[in-house]
């Protein structure tokens, strides 16, 4: 695995300088004030009240904006409120061209806010194949939105190769990655040409399971004041409590991805070895149909494999009741080891024909892999497996 150089002392040390506090913080204090003095109306010394700024917040968003190599970050109160404030450019009558496979949360809010509320279309489209993407480009196409890996399937996106078709097209198109399974660590899509990064910093990014938190990255300066105005406006911003346990979480991530990746590879060779596993999800495999494209464009990968087991709905339901270390939860990236069932869980707002379509299916398990020590994850997988499937 290599890395992104310095990216461990940019974590620990950009926007942390303790010059800017009154006591030479060497920890950005957290500014919890909503409001703030002025000595003469209308003539703030900085932030005038915390939904249109503070100063703990500005830590982060600098901090994070330079893990991403780019210029700007604006945060929002969870990773749809980033989504939205994003989508929130487009105008009635834009098309957005969006991966077939995303979270099913990003899904509805397209499918059932973006488009009838405000008249945008929609295509879903599979992005692993870029002639797709020139084939769904339409006169009225001003945005390409994908995850890669995406949520649960775990489908790699050449970014660059997007971005060329897209900007082909149409220089105007933005095309936005959703960075989130992968953390800027492993995979910075920016440097690959995208205009837009999003995150949902609920999981890698914070990586405690503490925090509902959403990130929008840019090297845009316009957007970043499109970003600016939806924190002011529309006001789904994120505390300055959650801003500095966020800040804090950053602090370990270059250690945190190191040691998810290192259990993850473990455990993907584990179950692709099993007998009770049909096929395993993970894109670091050379199994994976998009194999090459992640060694391309990234350091290494997260904690995120998804897997079909021999059986149907029955032994999915065993194998999750029986964990002992995993966690049956929704969401991912924190240091706990999480399992779920998307078609029942994160993704059961997909319609279920489209889920059928996609391989969203009632034997499909996504797991979180966490930093628990390895033997007692691939020993609580291995108990679970043959008390849902007792005989292969
Ligand atoms: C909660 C889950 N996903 C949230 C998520 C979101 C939404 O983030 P929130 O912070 O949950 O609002 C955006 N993008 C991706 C790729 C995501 O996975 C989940 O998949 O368990």
């Amino acid at each position: 695995m290599s890395t992104f150089p310095h990216f461990g002392t940019a974590a620990i040390h950009v926007g942390q300088e303790p010059e800017q506090w009154d006591m030479n913080q060497v920890v950005p204090p957290i500014s919890m004030s909503s409001t703030y003095k002025q000595d003469n109306p209308g003539e703030p010394k900085g932030h005038d009240y915390s939904r249109a700024g503070n100063p703990t917040r500005d830590v982060l968003q600098k901090n994070l904006a330079a893990l991403e190599d780019a210029k700007h970050c604006q945060v929002f109160s969870s990773g749809l409120a980033a989504t939205s404030a994003i989508i929130n450019l487009l105008k009635t009558g834009d098309h957005i061209v969006c991966s077939d496979d995303v979270y099913g949360g990003t899904q509805r809010y397209i499918r059932r806010v973006a488009v009838p509320n405000h008249g945008l279309e929609v295509d879903s489209v599979d992005l692993t194949d870029v002639k797709n993407l020139e084939t769904a480009i339409k006169p009225n196409t001003k945005m390409v939105w994908f995850e890669s890996p995406s949520n649960p399937l775990l489908k790699v996106v050449d970014i660059a190769a997007i971005v060329q078709v897209a900007k082909k097209a149409n220089p105007e198109i933005v095309v936005v990655v959703d960075n989130t399974f992968m953390s800027p660590y492993f995979q910075r899509p920016i440097s690959l040409g995208a205009d837009v990064v999003v995150h949902s910093i609920t999981k890698y990014i914070n990586g405690h399971s503490d925090v509902v938190m959403g990130a929008v990255i840019t090297d845009n300066d316009e957007f970043q004041q499109h970003l600016f105005f939806m924190q002011l406006a529309v006001g789904a911003v994120p505390s300055p409590f959650d801003c500095f346990l966020v800040n804090r979480g950053l602090k370990t991530l270059h250690i945190r991805m190191r040691a998810h990746y290192e259990n993850a590879m473990a455990v993907a060779k584990y179950l692709e070895a099993n007998d009770r596993i049909e096929s395993v999800l993970y894109p670091a495999l050379e199994s994976h149909p998009q194999h090459e494209v992640h060694l391309k464009q990234t350091k290494g990968m997260s904690g995120m494999i998804s897997f079909y087991l021999k059986g149907e709905l029955k032994e999915s339901r065993a194998f999750l009741s029986a964990l002992k270390v995993f966690t049956l939860a929704e969401s991912l990236g924190g240091y706990e080891s999480l399992a779920e069932l998307p078609a029942i869980m994160t993704h059961a707002s997909v319609p279920a024909e489209t889920r059928e379509v996609l391989g969203i299916t009632d034997n499909l398990i996504r797991i979180s892999v966490g930093i628990e020590d390895l033997d007692d994850l691939i020993a609580d997988l291995d108990q679970a497996l043959k008390i849902a499937i007792p005989k292969v």
